[in-house]
């Protein structure tokens, strides 16, 4: 995984490690970092245009150091200083180097701007507000109205860094550098889709336990129940699906598929007579009816004939149970939750805390931690980017998902993987986070860049799976 750390525990880390270091030695690391980025992305460094957009702080201070480091390689280095107050040193070297210096009120600024191969954004880090002066807002606009790429220092700013929200005016960075370690706005949507591609410097800080952490491929291989000589098809998990109605059936085909292709050994259908004849039709290998199971998922696509009361029994059983899209309306917050997973889109969210839907959107990471504590459940809430909170205060996030898998029924084959998940025995956090991330995956397979089906979404899991597990075909 990747780890995310709140402001507070960069500043706590950054100040333990300072207290043995010589002055500066942290803005010397997190500058070399941030150059060498730059000349990797431009390709070259000699004769660069290079503008720095330079706030009051240490952001600005990162940028004016970097850009010295360029203009002693040939590079053309202009700095614009947003604020009456700018990192003295940062200045003196940047001078020093040959760069040059703009004040604000520079009226050669747009035009370095126009024609600049890149534009740094120091203007503010983990010290910011959020949101842009006009006076910032008017430079970044040069950049934008001429397509020149923008690298972020630390985080595009304006951004909200703890949690991920963009309430106002931020910058858009075609890539952004970063040090010690990841913030939470790299990671969580609105904010993290403004970040581009993340580059990750050491700078050798030592951190405590992370606030949200990215599911990766590796986590995958360390924590996918993948069968061995002794198992057979009760003990790989049995998932018990209640899905589909007269009104959808389909849902319970797409939903079993998803299902079938995760770790289970076997797969109870109980729903309407014909919706299990259309089930079995298209899965054979499925059995109709009650029976003993390691886990339930429950909801999607039944419509009205949800049985509140009994989901509720089954909420209060032992057995894990994994409630999706009708399957929510059962959710109430009363009692102990810790073994469900509720996976909503962000409508469902709305309607589960009273809200409305743009403001679940809008503060994702709030609301799927709010309703995580409320509910006393393990919320995965949809997404471009996935965020999944564990009632204990644990978060993840999957990113690897496609645009194109927006697309009907794709809900339904996540549902049935992550139930498929949790029958074989992971936690709630792990099933979650296995689902959405070789959910993901899968639709990266299926999409291939263009169009798919949830259906093809369900077919491409299993080849998912083997590649991440990195497992040679026998034979
Ligand atoms: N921590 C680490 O390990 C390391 C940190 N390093 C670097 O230091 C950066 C943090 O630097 P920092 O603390 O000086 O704060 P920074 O973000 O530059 O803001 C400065 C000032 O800006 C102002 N301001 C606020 N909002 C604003 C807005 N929206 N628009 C305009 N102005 C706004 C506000 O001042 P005010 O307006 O309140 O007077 C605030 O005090 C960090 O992100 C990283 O790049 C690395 O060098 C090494 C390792
Ligand atoms: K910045």
């Amino acid at each position: 995984m990747r780890h995310a750390h709140t402001v507070e525990q960069v500043r706590a880390a950054e100040a333990d490690l300072m207290a043995r270091l010589p002055e500066g030695t942290l803005m010397q690391r997190a500058a070399s970092g941030l150059a060498v980025a730059i000349s990797n992305y431009l390709g070259h460094t000699y004769g660069a245009r290079v503008v720095l957009l330079v706030g009051s702080g240490d952001n600005g201070g990162d940028a004016l150091y970097a850009g010295a480091q360029l203009a002693r390689r040939g590079a053309q280095v202009t700095a614009i200083l947003l604020s009456d107050k700018a990192h003295d040193a940062g200045i003196a070297a940047l001078t020093a180097a040959g760069g040059r210096i703009h004040p604000l009120a520079s009226s050669a600024k747009g035009a370095a701007i126009a024609s600049a191969d890149i534009v740094v954004d120091g203007i503010v880090g983990i010290g910011g507000r959020p949101g842009l002066k006009p006076e910032a807002q008017a430079v970044v606009q040069v950049a934008v109205d001429h397509d020149v790429p923008i690298v972020a220092v630390d985080m595009p700013s304006g951004v909200d860094v703890d949690s991920g929200e963009t309430p106002a005016e931020h910058v858009k960075a075609a890539f952004t550098v970063t040090f010690g370690t990841h913030k939470i706005c790299h990671f969580v949507d609105p904010a993290a889709a403004a970040c581009g591609p993340v580059h990750l410097i050491d700078i050798g800080l030592e951190l405590p336990a992370p606030a949200v952490s990215a599911i990766q491929d590796a986590d995958i291989r360390e924590r996918y129940p993948v069968p061995h000589g002794e198992s057979d098809k009760y003990s790989r998990g049995v998932l018990g699906l209640m899905a589909g109605s007269s009104q959808y059936p389909g849902a319970a085909v797409i939903a079993t598929s998803g299902a079938l292709a995760g770790p289970i050994g076997m797969l109870r259908y109980l729903g309407p007579d014909e919706v299990a004849t259309a089930v079995r039709a298209a899965h054979p290998e499925i059995v109709a009816g009650e029976g003993r199971v390691q886990a339930w998922a429950i909801g999607s696509g039944l419509g009205d004939e949800l049985e509140v009361d009994k989901v509720r029994e089954l909420l209060n059983a032992e057995e894990p149970v994994l409630l999706d899209a009708d399957g929510l309306k059962a959710l109430d917050d009363s009692g102990d939750h810790i073994g469900v997973l509720a996976t909503p889109h962000a409508g469902e969210l709305a309607r589960l805390l009273g809200v409305e839907r743009s403001t679940v959107e809008a503060e994702r990471l709030k609301h799927a931690k709010l309703a995580a504590e409320r509910f006393d459940v393990t919320v995965l809430l949809k997404g471009a980017t996935t965020v999944i909170a564990a009632p204990d205060g644990q978060v993840r996030v999957s990113s690897n998902a496609t645009p194109w898998l927006a697309t009907a029924g794709a809900g339904d084959v996540l549902a049935g993987l992550c139930g498929s998940l949790l029958a074989a025995g992971l936690t709630p956090l792990d099933a979650a986070s296995l689902g959405a991330y070789l959910h993901g995956a899968a639709a990266q397979l299926a999409s291939a860049s263009g169009p798919l089906t949830a259906m093809q979404v369900a077919k491409k899991i299993p080849e998912a799976t083997r590649l991440l597990l990195d497992q040679d075909i026998p034979g």
